[in-house]
């Protein structure tokens, strides 16, 4: 219930006005076929198959007298006129009402679509650390599907009450007893069944777990599929898929038999009573055939508005941990925001730096569990603006965490990131990001052509500028070799290029921004020795222009650089020039050297 009415009250902060109009509408709809049931009376009374004379007092021989003076030849095409236009009228408000319906839906969906979403791109890196990317997509495809159904449903809902309310005025104008025994009986039924809601809730928050791993599943296992493929893993994976969708299988089977009996219940209650009902009408009330007739007539429908208004609960109550998931993602993703409320991603300046980025006695580990220990301890190391600076280290040394703190990605838990005297703070750091290309050991292409994929850093580059990159990079040969050149399409992730042609295109695109710092994390790794060496050359030319920091395996890439940092499990553990640490006998650095040429 809480969630419901927490449901209710984000749709009314969101629609509005809207919300109302669109009661109004139901009320109506609902008026015209509460006029259409009185018209029963006097089409009775015309065909003479009950006597409604008798009735003296009661709403029916009002309502049976209005028409009594019409002539029998008037009165039945009149009758009948008046039922068109009622129906015609309902049909009308409808239509509009389902219209408004849908924009009501629709727009609260894109609402929160855009509101998430946002919220998502806003959040800082450590979020997206401590969250599997497959539950986001899930959150935003099905469970987003579910949100919008449990607007529906909570529509018909409104619509439900609001025609169950005027039904049961209907009703209590032609009969205060016999409304108050099915509203008795109707009420009692619906709060029997509280157990029912709250079983559909767990049962739904049990789906919201399974698509989650679903499409967890899908994902990981298509985008490892080579592995798989290569590794033979299908069977393994075909009995886990198998077993989960027996799972899901098994979850709304559940949902389907709480629903039924529920209905069941309603159903036999439905009967009971109404035999209660009409033996007490006859023989207790003493009913009239016309107001019998009315009375079962009532019965009929407005039983079903209990038994329905019961089954949109249930419903609603499965659809609703969907709602909880994405706001409880808006919620997080909120509270790892990294800019501030008025700054945009472009409307910061880019920050030149003048001097160097400093890291001073910084502190860093992932988990926030006090004995977990530092991937980054005790950092104190300078990178000099306008120069090239290495790093280099074991794997798993903290190379690629000291980037990220660089970067404002990660912010250190002691110490700081210092930007020519400045301490790296939310002040500049969208300014220091906006300066930076940067290109990971992974680096991303979009499905879609080489063209786009580079002017989506700089959406004015000519083609001049776009080849001039390319040539820096060592790729505009093999693009050229394309016969679409800068027009083809190069598939899901750059699939359809080699792992060095992907590389060698995203080095082309990080120049293609004109950045102030260049961050290359093992950038190269893919490339053959001699297109290495061309990229080495281009990055030769570039020094005195930009602050390069490069992550290398391979030594031999680095022996240009003004400066190399050695780190060892989250420490530096030398610095100096290439050929000053190389001298350093017994050191990290000489070990990592001697181990290259061994294996060269
Ligand atoms: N997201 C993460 N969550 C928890 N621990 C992490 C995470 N990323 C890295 N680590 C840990 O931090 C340490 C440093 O990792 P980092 O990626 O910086 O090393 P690296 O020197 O770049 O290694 P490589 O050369 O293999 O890329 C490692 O012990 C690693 O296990």
């Amino acid at each position: 219930m809480k969630q419901i009415l927490y449901f209710t009250k984000k749709l009314h902060q969101h629609t509005g006005k809207i919300l109302y109009l669109n009661l109004v509408g139901m009320i109506l709809i609902s008026l015209f076929e509460g006029i259409g049931l009185f018209l029963i009376i006097p089409l009775l009374a015309l065909t003479g198959v009950v006597n409604l004379e008798s009735s003296e007092g009661s709403t029916i021989t009002f309502i049976s007298k209005m028409f009594s003076n019409i002539p029998n030849e008037i009165g039945l095409p009149m009758i009948l006129g008046i039922y068109v236009v009622l129906l015609t009228g309902q049909s009308y408000f409808q239509r509009k009402q389902l219209i408004l319906n849908a924009k009501i839906q629709q727009s609260f969906l894109r609402h929160l679509r855009e509101k998430t979403y946002i919220s998502l791109m806003q959040s800082n890196w450590g979020f997206f650390l401590n969250k599997r990317k497959t539950d986001i997509s899930n959150t935003m495809t099905t469970e987003l599907a579910r949100v919008g159904t449990t607007t529906n449903l909570f529509l018909q809902f409104i619509a439900s009450l609001a025609f169950t309310c005027i039904q049961i005025g209907i009703a209590f104008w032609l009969s205060v007893k016999m409304t108050l025994f099915v509203l008795f009986f109707g009420l009692i039924l619906i709060y029997l069944s509280r157990k029912f809601i709250k079983k559909a809730s767990s049962l739904g928050g049990a789906t919201t777990k399974l698509s989650q791993t679903y499409h967890a599943g899908i994902i990981d296992h298509f985008n490892g599929i080579k592995d798989i493929k290569s590794n033979t893993l299908e069977e393994p994976r075909i009995k886990w898929f198998r077993n989960l969708c027996m799972q899901m299988e098994e979850n709304v089977n559940e949902l389907v038999k709480l629903k039924t009996a529920s209905q069941l219940r309603y159903k036999i209650a439905s009967a009971s009573l109404i035999t209660v009902f009409i033996y007490a009408s006859i023989q207790l009330f003493q009913a009239q055939p016309a107001q019998l007739l009315l009375i079962v007539l009532i019965f009929a429908r407005l039983w079903p508005r209990f038994s329905g208004i019961q089954s949109t609960l249930e419903t609603m109550g499965s659809m609703l941990p969907a709602f909880d998931s994405l706001l409880r993602l808006q919620e997080e993703s909120k509270a790892s925001k990294e800019i501030k409320e008025n700054v945009t991603y472009n409307s910061t300046h880019k920050l030149f730096i003048k001097e160097e980025i400093e890291c001073n006695g910084v502190f860093f580990r992932y988990s926030t569990d006090e004995t977990s220990s530092y991937a980054l301890e005790d950092i104190h190391v300078s990178i000099p603006a306008k120069k090239m600076t290495a790093v280099v280290g074991r794997s798993g040394a903290g190379k690629s965490t000291l980037i990220d703190l660089l970067m404002g990605l990660n912010q250190p838990e002691r110490g700081q990131i210092i930007i020519d005297r400045t301490p790296l703070t939310d002040e500049n750091l969208l300014p220091l990001r906006r300066s930076i290309s940067y290109v990971s050991q992974d680096p991303f292409l979009f499905n879609t052509s080489i063209r786009e994929n580079l002017t989506m850093v700089f959406p004015d580059a000519s083609d001049e500028e776009i080849w001039e990159a390319l040539e820096f990079s060592a790729s505009a040969e093999f693009v050229r070799k394309f016969s679409k050149g800068l027009d083809t399409l190069i598939g899901d992730r750059g699939i359809r290029l080699s792992g060095g042609e992907r590389q060698r295109l995203v080095l082309a695109r990080a120049i293609l921004r004109n950045p102030s710092i260049l961050v290359l994390d093992e950038a190269t790794s893919a490339l053959d020795t001699e297109n290495e060496k061309k990229i080495q050359e281009a990055l030769e030319q570039l020094k005195g222009k930009m602050t390069i920091v490069v992550i290398a395996h391979r030594l031999s890439t680095i022996r240009n650089a003004d400066q190399v940092i050695v780190l060892d499990q989250g420490k530096v553990v030398q610095s100096g020039g290439f050929n000053q640490l190389a001298k350093e006998k017994r050191s990290m650095f000489s070990n990592l050297l001697r181990n290259q040429l061994e294996v060269n």
